[in-house]
């Protein structure tokens, strides 16, 4: 039996998740923290749970202890579907060397200049009422087969969809079911067709992707992540050490898609509600846009610094509707003491970004919508190492810069040519997050008024 951090009794911890309704409340964890500190465990589906609450809790572990906490945790749901390949879900010497792979290549294809920025002005330019999930996934498209989607394809919509479902599944009462009872699909499979239904579609349409670029190799001169994933897997064919192949191919493919789609989408949506429910922000931020672009100027994400209550608006719709549940999970790769704690290796680590985005040591306002949290006292942008939404450490983000870009220009664009307002008739709209791993609104309507120099 191994010794955890203190926190309250397994049966506690399980009462708790049944009473949400076998979906975790951020509040929760919040609510647990102030009762056993910043590091404390909860039971989870399957194991103990070590929460790391606050930013110097965060800080310490995800940063200070980079390497140590930089495991991915596998548990049996995630072991069936991702088979430890491709990013998100490998550890050890094929992380590293898909991870590595994925950053180097992602930055010769423009990542940070300008190669997915057109790709990101050409999205924008096309803003129509559907704009979200399909624009964000089209941008990755482009990225790893060398191509966009009509946004009306059918096998388009088809893999929109299948993200969907495959995000949406997780930290259901089914998942958590297949995580203690990994055996469960051979007594009842009907409600896993759908995600396992849907991580075929994608890893299918990687490899149809893949085969369609082996018929025309690039040779020289390669046009997406493909084809250099193809390259690098003839440059190390006699290398034993090498983990290029076919499925971790498929599988990153799929990571960037899951891992890059709903999380920008998310983001947006919250950022078009809260403009609706905050009209003052809102036509500042437009009238910030209109003097530094006018009405038609490309926008860049260089142009940030002539917008910086822009820039600090989006960075406060990512603190203010943290996405995330609580942070990714990590495992520990050995034994560590941190802030006074011990913990084993091979622990699960839930970083819990949430408490972080509320704490009140570190906004002024932090229960309040407020862009100021990101300007100094003369308007101009300050970046705060508080804002975890990436993550940190060794396993941060690998989209990181891609999404700063998209959710800047995708914002500025869709504000310069629409103002948000509810649509009449409706008063008030549910501010509550949709429970899950990733936490989008409820879905809502909204009324988008051309604005005059763009009618
Ligand atoms: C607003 C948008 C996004 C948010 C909030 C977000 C957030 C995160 C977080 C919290 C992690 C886990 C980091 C950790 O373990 O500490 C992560 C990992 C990852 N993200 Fe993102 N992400 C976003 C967009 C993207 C995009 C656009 C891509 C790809 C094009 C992407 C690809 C990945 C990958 C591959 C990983 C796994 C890294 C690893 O395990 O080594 N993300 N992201």
């Amino acid at each position: 039996w191994k010794k955890y951090p203190p926190g309250p009794p397994m049966l506690l911890s399980a009462v708790k998740i049944v009473q949400c309704g076998f979906r975790i409340h951020p509040d929760i964890l919040v609510e647990t923290a102030k009762q056993y500190g910043s590091i404390f465990t909860i039971w989870g589906a399957s194991q103990p749970l070590v929460i790391l609450s606050g930013f110097e809790a965060v800080k310490e572990g995800l940063i200070k202890h980079s390497e140590i906490f930089s495991g991915r945790p596998v548990t049996p749901f995630y072991k069936a579907i991702a088979k430890e390949k491709g990013i998100v879900f490998s550890n050890g010497h094929t992380w590293k060397q898909q991870r590595k792979f994925g950053l180097v290549t992602l930055r010769k294809l423009g990542l940070g200049k300008k190669g997915v920025e057109n790709q990101i002005q050409e999205e924008a330019q096309q803003l129509v009422e559907t704009f979200a999930r399909a624009k964000v996934s089209n941008v990755i498209c482009a990225l790893v087969f060398g191509h966009r989607y009509s946004v009306d394809d059918e096998e388009f919509l088809k893999l929109i969809k299948a993200i969907e479902n495959g995000v949406k599944f997780g930290g259901t009462f089914f998942h958590l079911l297949y995580e203690v009872i990994p055996g469960i699909m051979k007594y009842i499979s009907w409600p896993y067709k759908t995600v396992f239904g849907a991580a075929d579609v994608v890893l299918s349409h990687a490899r149809k992707e893949t085969e369609n670029h082996r018929k025309q190799p690039a040779q020289h001169d390669p046009r997406d992540f493909i084809d250099y994933y193809l390259l690098q897997m003839e440059k190390s064919k006699n290398d034993p050490t090498s983990t290029y192949d076919d499925e971790n191919l498929a599988q990153c493919i799929s990571d960037l898609f899951v891992a890059g789609t709903d999380t920008t989408s998310a983001t947006l949506q919250w950022g078009l509600l809260l403009m609706m429910t905050h009209p003052d922000i809102q036509e500042k931020i437009q009238k910030e846009i209109e003097d530094a672009f006018g009405s038609s100027q490309l926008i860049s994400y260089q142009d940030r610094k002539k917008a910086p209550y822009t820039f600090a608006t989006i960075h406060e719709i990512q603190r203010f509707k943290c996405i995330l549940l609580a942070g990714n999970p990590r495992e520990t790769v050995q034994d560590v003491n941190i802030l006074g704690s011990f913990i084993p290796k091979g622990t699960t680590i839930v970083p819990d970004v949430h408490s972080v985005c509320y704490d009140p040591k570190l906004w002024e306002t932090p229960q309040k919508f407020n862009p100021n949290h990101f300007l100094d006292k003369d308007g101009q942008f300050v970046d705060r190492e508080e804002l975890l939404l990436f993550g940190a450490g060794a396993r941060v983000c690998v989209g990181k810069e891609m999404a700063k870009i998209e959710l800047f220009i995708f914002f500025t664009n869709l504000l310069r040519a629409f103002t948000f307002k509810l649509p009449e008739g409706v008063k008030e709209v549910n501010t509550e997050p949709v429970l899950g791993l990733t936490m989008p609104p409820h879905h809502y309507k909204l009324c988008a008024i051309a604005r005059p120099s763009n009618s």
